[in-house]
């Protein structure tokens, strides 16, 4: 209130970034991994060179990016448990404090919580009502879980089995549960649609938004840009570790185009649009960018794309564009 009020001589816009709260705030993020070839030659790999993401709480903001743009090593980033032998660099704001590591070891568990993409990473000798009800905080703990696991679909047999008794689909439903048996703020959930049929994909789909009817923000990270389109506030476009474009929902709801050259391309490759392939392939991290990370495979490329790399340019309130000619 007062800091609105202090803020009175500037305009609309800057007084709602001063209002808005995010739960979860990246700018300028990278993270190189070093190693050592078999030469022993030093080699550096950028694996996520330039990310930025904003989500507030009730919301999904999902990550989409194809095999290899460095979406695993993002979510372990936020978490604190990127390789050993990695450099971030950049900010990042939880709660708008500065998410240190320290900070994200005290958090990861209980505030921010990991859905993994491989679907082994529940201890494989507890029983799983056993896993999951260690997350409950509340009294009558027993009884909480059951209820969730009919939230979610999940057999109340299952609370005695072990991991290895279930199937991948009922893992990712079991992640779900104890999302929401959890006190979590933050959920990032790594590839959660993978190997999904239609019917299990959408119910899925249904139970993240529904962690964000809970108020809680979820990161969806994802290669299926349908599957994003269908539940995200907002989508982050994720090429070669950098963020190329930030859409709102509402602006594709409403007709409105991705702005991108590459996401438009993953636009197209869609069925419904034609399934349009692209040439080329994504830059290895490897590479040293000097320009534009899509300019090789890019329509519109110039000569300015090769030598010169373009800022995120911010085009709405959260919308942003990474292109000089979007
Ligand atoms: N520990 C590591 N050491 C060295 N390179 C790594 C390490 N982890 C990942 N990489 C490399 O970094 C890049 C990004 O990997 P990452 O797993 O984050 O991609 P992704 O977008 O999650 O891919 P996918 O969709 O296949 O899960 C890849 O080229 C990968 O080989
Ligand atoms: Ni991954």
């Amino acid at each position: 209130m007062n800091i609105v009020y202090e803020l009175k001589h500037e305009t609309n816009e800057e007084i709602e970034q001063v209002q808005t709260h995010f739960l979860l705030e990246i700018k300028n993020m990278s993270l190189t991994i070093e190693r050592f070839n078999k030469g022993f030659a030093r080699e550096c790999l950028y694996a996520i060179r330039d990310f930025h993401l904003q989500i507030q709480h009730g919301e999904v903001v999902a990550v989409v990016g194809a095999s290899g743009s460095g979406k695993s090593l993002l979510a372990d980033a936020i978490l604190g448990i990127q390789p050993k032998n990695s450099v971030i660099e950049g900010s990042v704001n939880y709660e708008n404090q500065p998410l240190t590591e320290k900070r994200k070891k005290r958090l990861r568990g209980n505030d921010i919580m990991l859905i993994p993409q491989m679907t082994n990473a529940l201890d494989p000798l507890m029983k799983i009502g056993k896993q999951v009800k260690a997350l409950v905080k509340q009294k009558n703990k027993q009884k909480t879980v059951e209820e969730i696991f009919r939230k979610v679909g999940l057999d109340p047999e299952i609370y005695h089995q072990i991991p290895s008794a279930c199937s991948g689909g009922m893992i990712r439903r079991i992640f779900i549960a104890m999302a929401l048996a959890s006190e979590a703020k933050l959920i990032i959930a790594d590839e959660p649609t993978n190997g999904l049929d239609a019917e299990a994909l959408d119910e899925l789909l249904f139970q993240l938004k529904m962690l964000a009817r809970d108020h809680r923000g979820v990161v969806m990270i994802t290669h299926d840009l349908e599957a994003a389109m269908k539940i995200a506030d907002k989508i982050a476009v994720f090429y070669a570790g950098e963020t190329v474009e930030i859409v709102d929902r509402k602006h594709l709801k409403k007709g409105g185009k991705f702005r991108h050259p590459y996401s438009r391309a993953l636009w197209n490759a869609l069925p419904q649009n034609g399934f349009i392939p692209i040439e080329g392939s994504q830059p290895s991290p490897a590479e040293e960018l000097a320009g534009c990370s899509f300019a090789d495979r890019c329509p519109i490329a110039t000569r300015k794309c090769r030598a010169e790399k373009p800022e995120l340019q911010k085009i709405g309130k959260y919308e942003m564009v990474r292109c000089f000619y979007a």
